[in-house]
């Protein structure tokens, strides 16, 4: 599949927003085809391995279905092609952070690291969400072996197909009160965001904030997001 834009560079705004502001939109990362072939997998049973239905789980209120190996075409190749931008990232993260963790060039590469610890089982996701659905402000962790940064996908048009349902971040800073932070998305657009934590730069040097994601409840319509994690899970 062809994409609308070449990822293999972020626009260096992209990755102050990310520095600056923990979050760095994508925008018109997917058409509006695109977006809707990615929307048409939910009904085929083939392509995923797993369904959470969030109420049940204390995760809010909505379904998400994890996709199954191999995963579907359009999310390869995003999950290919987005990958060594965002490893280049990680790894000035981990340098400011002194972590010692380097992210290798290539996906394939994090990816055996983690099979090795057992975490095998892919985690990009499609999600949806009617009228009154909301997702909690959480983490993505699934085991030891993490990414710290992941993609979320608008896949469905703002006030069209959806009212409310605004993709949220919240910072824990540290013996401070948290900060929020909301990413207006159009349909296609894509958020770069940390799984976890990100570094921040104060006055006694870096310091690591806490980061949560989630999504305010819909007032009305249908809202498909496409989550990218790229670590797999336990
Ligand atoms: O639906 C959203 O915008 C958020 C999805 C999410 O939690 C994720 O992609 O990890
Ligand atoms: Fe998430």
């Amino acid at each position: 599949m062809t994409q609308r834009r070449d990822k293999s560079t972020l626009a260096p705004m992209d990755v102050t927003d990310l520095d600056r502001h923990g979050a760095a939109r994508l925008p018109a990362l997917l058409s509006p085809d695109q977006c809707a072939a990615i929307v048409a997998l939910w009904d085929d049973p083939r392509a995923f391995r797993k369904e959470v239905v969030m109420a049940r789980h204390g995760y809010g209120s909505g379904r998400y279905r994890y996709c199954a190996y191999p995963l579907p075409d359009p999310v390869a190749a995003l999950r290919d092609s987005l990958y060594p931008v965002l490893a280049a990232q990680a790894n000035r993260w981990a340098a400011m952070l002194g972590t010692g963790d380097i992210y290798p060039a290539r996906h394939a590469d994090f990816l055996a690291r983690c099979a090795l610890a057992g975490q095998d089982k892919p985690t990009p996701l499609l999600l949806r969400y009617e009228a009154g659905d909301w997702n909690a402000l959480h983490q993505d962790v699934y085991g030891p072996h993490i990414f710290p940064l992941q993609v979320a996908i608008l896949l469905s048009q703002p006030e069209r197909d959806f009212t409310g349902g605004a993709f949220v971040l919240t910072e824990q800073r540290p013996r401070m009160q948290s900060r929020p932070e909301v990413v207006p998305l159009r349909q296609g657009d894509a958020v770069i965001f940390p799984v976890r934590d990100r570094p921040v730069t104060g006055a006694r040097g870096v310091h690591r904030v806490q980061m949560r994601h989630g999504v305010s409840r819909l007032l009305s319509g249908v809202r498909y997001t496409l989550g990218i994690i790229f670590h797999d899970a336990a």
